[in-house]
């Protein structure tokens, strides 16, 4: 933790937000609301105003590996697909501005597992009620980018495994059902409700909100009285400067990056930093670790020939099944294809076919987690994350995957898909054992992008809980973590709408504390 600052000018604002990305953008909105407030956020990326390459919801695929993405790498995965590139976005919005929007609000068992790990405060009575101040524009897919394939694997699904059509996921908890997912999108235009669409974009011209775009952070470091509430910044124009918060410090960065710069801040297990050269701040073993993630496979069909063109952005509709009847939580998810996505199977082998479909079950709550640790001392090099991806001792991923390829087949066998499908191209019809569905879902598998819970909160004696559960880094003064790495479990569902909420509870726990200072 170097306690100087760089060649460069210091410039000081009340609350500085590290990463204008999914949570950042609701904290800078929220926090800057206060016109006395001043709020400066630190982004990578560039801005999306404007940028249809961005803001058109239906291009997000195209991203994928772009000048928009930081495009994370896995150390190998015996029990994985070693080839997985690990998209996070890099432009104002953070993943919100690159992703499919599919908006769920958490379930409320997810949220009781939380405070089941020591997060008092995170139970449903009081974070589900934040939906209501979401500025992100959340409606079921319209009726007009509807495809007639979706609309018939949701028919065959419910036929099929005997579940409910669901008209609005997010009308009430779900145990299961097939139907089309609600999306934070403008259907007029196909455009993005993103955290930067529906947060920032509205108060840009807010004088005490900053921006600093293509400005990366690359360390934190401590003021006079040993708070940290500096940052350690390089410019859009290459120069170093430091930025300094006289209220908090709050770290947006995402799952990948927050515990990276905690760790090149001296902030993480300390023996690891030590042997990198980098002096000690805090020894919080749980930086990095408890890497969470939703693993999928895919099965891909042939299709007669082109489909009709209607879509929000070609994954559009999906299914919850719960195995286990006990349990009031589905424990497989599927999304839909309306696109052949053979970044995975081509590798091995298998065909493209010019016109297909697939199903990329998942595993709503993998038992698997990883961990990610920094290589080296240079801020510059990617840190090395290992999900061990399907490694849970029970095999309760690589079962989940091989029930998911085998339910898959039966909603393909089912009218009225099936008369839309001609031949299965990846397994293909003769892969049938359970050791030869694992052994190709799990060369196939690729991420949900999800990953999350590599700085998890916890309870006052939990010793791998990187923050307190309001979110402070426990051992750090000044410090607070907003985003997907706070997760200390993954909930159920895709966690965008999670990320947001818990942003928006951020906001108050933030100006209570504000509120009760002298
Ligand atoms: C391709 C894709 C599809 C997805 N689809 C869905 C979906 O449909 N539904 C869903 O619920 N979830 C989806 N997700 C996951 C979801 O988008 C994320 O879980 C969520 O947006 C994470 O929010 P966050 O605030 O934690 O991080 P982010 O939104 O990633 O924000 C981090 C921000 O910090 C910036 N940053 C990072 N490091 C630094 C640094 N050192 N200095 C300055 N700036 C920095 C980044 O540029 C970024 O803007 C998807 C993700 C991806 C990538």
């Amino acid at each position: 933790m170097a306690p100087t600052t760089p060649h460069g000018a210091e410039s000081a604002y009340d609350y500085v937000i590290v990463g204008g990305g999914t949570a950042g953008c609701v904290l800078a909105a929220r926090l800057s609301e206060d016109p006395d407030c001043r709020v400066c956020v630190i982004e990578g990326g560039p801005s999306d105003v404007g940028d249809e390459r961005i803001l058109r919801l239906r291009n997000w695929i195209n991203l994928l590996g772009s000048e928009f993405d930081y495009g994370y790498t896995t150390v190998e995965q015996p029990r994985g697909n070693s080839h997985i590139l690990h998209s996070r976005a890099r432009v104002l919005g953070g993943c919100s501005s690159h992703n499919t929007l599919i908006s769920f609000l958490p379930l409320p068992q997810d949220l009781d597992d939380w405070v089941s790990r020591g997060c008092a405060g995170w139970d449903p009575a009081t974070i589900l009620p934040y939906r209501e101040r979401l500025l992100t524009e959340i409606v079921p897919v319209a009726e007009a980018d509807r495809n007639p394939i979706a609309k018939d694997f949701v028919t065959a699904a419910a036929r099929a495994l005997g579940v409910p059509v669901v008209d609005d996921f997010n009308a009430e908890p779900f145990a299961d059902g097939a139907g089309f997912f609600s999306l934070a999108y403008q259907p007029e235009g196909n455009l993005r409700s993103s955290a930067s669409v529906a947060y920032l974009h509205p108060v840009l011209d807010r004088p005490n909100l900053t921006l600093l775009l293509e400005t990366w952070a690359h360390r934190l470091l401590t003021d006079e009285s040993g708070r940290t509430t500096r940052v350690a910044v390089r410019g859009a124009d290459g120069e170093p400067a430091t930025v300094r918060a006289e209220r908090e410090l709050l770290l947006c960065a995402g799952a990948i990056d927050t515990p990276r710069l905690l760790m090149l801040s001296g902030i993480g297990p300390a023996d690891d930093l030590r042997a990198l050269g980098i002096p000690g701040h805090a020894d919080l073993p749980g930086v990095g670790e408890n890497l969470l993630d939703h693993p999928e496979s895919v099965i891909l069909w042939e299709t007669a020939g082109p489909l009709p063109p209607n879509s929000a952005m070609d994954s559009d509709a999906g299914l919850f099944l719960r195995r286990d009847k006990n349990q009031p939580r589905p424990d497989l998810m599927f999304h839909f294809y309306q696109v052949p996505f053979t970044v995975n199977t081509e590798r091995l082998g298998y065909p493209v076919p010019q016109y297909g479909v697939c199903m990329t079950p998942n595993v709503p709550r993998a038992r698997s987690t990883g961990r990610m640790w920094l290589r080296s001392a240079n801020p510059a090099e990617h840190p090395a994350l290992d999900f061990r991806y399907f490694t849970d001792p029970e095999g309760h991923d690589e079962r989940t995957i091989v029930d998911g390829l085998r339910v898959a087949r039966e909603v393909a066998a089912t009218d009225p898909l099936r008369d839309w499908l001609v031949r299965e191209v990846a397994p293909g019809p003769d892969v049938v054992s359970d050791a030869d569905l694992s052994e190709y879902g799990r060369r196939a598998a690729h991420t949900v992008y999800h990953p999350a819970g590599t700085c998890r909160m916890g309870a006052p004696d939990d010793p791998m809980a990187v923050c307190d559960p309001e979110l402070r880094v426990r051992g750090v003064e000044g410090l607070r973590i907003v985003d997907a790495s706070v997760f200390p479990t993954m909930p159920t569902i895709n966690p965008m709408v999670t990320v947001l909420l818990a942003a928006e509870r951020a906001a108050d726990l933030i100006a209570k504390e504000q509120g009760a200072r002298p």
